[in-house]
């Protein structure tokens, strides 16, 4: 980790060397994904089929077409929600409200969506526009970094991110230098994290699936479950749209190009890649072998589900039944940390699943290509360098007691192995 000068803030990412790159890599590896998924040998580490010119990239009406959905998903945000939710405790000791309504706005985009169907569009060709989709939205998340860089430089400190006030401006114009960028109440962290690129992607497998079904007749085993269990992992982080406010996203980093990229391009166009990869290279599956699939994820599901649910619970309220069992360790700032439950298992339980999960996601697509995984072998590294900023920012908040946590439970992600 580098160090900025005067600060003993560490700088994380390889500082901004390392952001520069990655601001050119995870574009660039975002397209990379796209173009050889549809090519012939599907080789993840070979080179692409050919380097897209401007006339592939740029369309303006496809950008249109990527604005149209920005806005549906915003006025979807900004409908009544069931319940508004606060969010954790700020630095001024205030406390953020969230609209609860990102199941309603999935439900509400299917029934547009079918509808829009049924009237004639042509869902199937949006597979043909991914390309050009995917620079709308990566020129979308940088234009709306700048914009967002530009805001964080009018507020008060206490509005600013632990990280991203590095003084480097390349830097801190990746990472995000305000925690919670608003306008009026509308959050632009919180609903980018949830809404246009999770919904987006399902969308984008379903158009997939149908597209697949008009070529082939109908479409195959392996196709349904990539689509399946997808839907399910997007839907069930609506429904628990909540336990957002918890994670590191929200509470601790700024929002900047990582998340706007991350959140606006990256998951849509490379979380989609198994069911882009299934339309161009149809792979046989059996139904003992999807059933054992389904049970993988069922697996995974159990175990991500049960440990973001036990530590929400135990954050929300300590004293709630479900919880108030469980054996703790005090900490110098009043709250707890558990140590048996799920979170005595591992240190990131909720990532063990999530990774089980990944790999169910993977298994429909057979094993006769690397691609297919790429979202497992990413996401492996994704969670061992989360964990690692989360191990730093525990120990910073806890200190002897984060010590003692990880004496007590020594496997931070899988059981005896790491
Ligand atoms: N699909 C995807 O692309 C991604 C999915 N995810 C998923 O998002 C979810 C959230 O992940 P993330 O935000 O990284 O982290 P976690 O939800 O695991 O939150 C970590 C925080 O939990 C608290 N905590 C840690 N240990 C304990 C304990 N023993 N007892 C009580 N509280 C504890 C600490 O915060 P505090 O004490 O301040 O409450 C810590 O900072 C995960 O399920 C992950 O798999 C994450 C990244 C990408
Ligand atoms: C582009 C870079 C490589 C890094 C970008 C990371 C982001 C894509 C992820 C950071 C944390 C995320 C979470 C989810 C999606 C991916 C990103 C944005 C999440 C919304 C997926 C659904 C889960 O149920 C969740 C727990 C709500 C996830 C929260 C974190």
């Amino acid at each position: 980790m580098a160090y900025p000068q005067g600060s003993r803030a560490p700088l994380e990412f390889g500082g901004p060397l390392g952001a520069a790159a990655l601001m050119v890599l995870l574009p660039a590896t975002m397209f990379h994904l796209l173009l050889v998924a549809r090519s012939g040998p599907a080789r993840l580490l070979g080179p692409p089929p050919y380097l897209p010119g401007p006339d592939v990239l740029w369309s303006p009406r496809v950008l249109l077409l990527w604005l149209t959905w920005l806005g549906l998903q915003a006025a979807l945000y900004l409908l009544p929600a069931r319940k508004v939710a606060e969010g954790l405790e700020l630095k001024d000791k205030s406390r953020l409200r969230y609209p609860i309504n990102g199941f309603q706005a999935l439900v509400l985009t299917a029934l547009l969506v079918g509808l829009a169907v049924s009237a004639g569009l042509p869902l199937g060709a949006l597979p043909e526009m991914l390309v050009p989709l995917a620079f709308a939205a990566t020129l979308t998340a940088f234009i709306f970094s700048f914009l967002l860089y530009l805001k964080a430089l009018g507020v008060p400190p206490s509005a600013l991110a632990p990280g991203g006030t590095s003084g480097n401006p390349i830097y801190d114009f990746f990472l995000g230098r305000e925690l919670n960028p608003r306008i009026c109440s509308f959050d632009f962290k919180y609903f980018c994290e949830l809404r246009p690129g999770l919904i987006g992607w399902v969308l984008i497998n379903l158009a997939l699936l149908m597209q697949e079904a008009e070529l082939r007749g109908s479409p195959s085993l392996a196709m349904w479950l990539v689509n399946g269990f997808q839907l399910f992992y997007v839907g069930d982080a609506l429904w628990h749209e909540e336990a957002v406010l918890t994670t590191m996203d929200i509470t601790h980093d700024g929002f900047g190009f990582m998340l706007a990229f991350g959140d606006l391009a990256w998951v849509p166009f490379t979380y989609s890649l198994q069911a882009q990869f299934l339309l161009h290279h149809p792979q046989p599956l059996g139904l003992p072998m999807a059933s054992a699939i389904c049970l993988i994820n069922a697996l995974g599901y159990y175990i991500f589900r049960r440990a973001n649910s036990q530590k929400n619970t135990f954050r929300k309220n300590p004293s709630d039944p479900r919880v108030a069992g469980l054996e703790t360790i005090p900490t110098a700032t009043g709250r707890q940390l558990l140590v048996s439950g799920w979170w005595g298992l591992v240190r990131h339980p909720n990532y063990l699943g999530d990774l089980i999960m990944a790999l169910a996601w993977s298994l429909p697509c057979g094993v006769s290509h690397l691609l297919p995984y790429f979202y497992f072998l990413y996401f492996t590294a994704l969670l061992v360098h989360r964990e690692a900023r989360d191990e730093q920012q525990c120990l910073q908040k806890y200190g002897l007691a984060w010590q003692e946590y990880c004496r007590r439970v020594p496997y931070r992600i899988v059981p005896y192995v790491y």
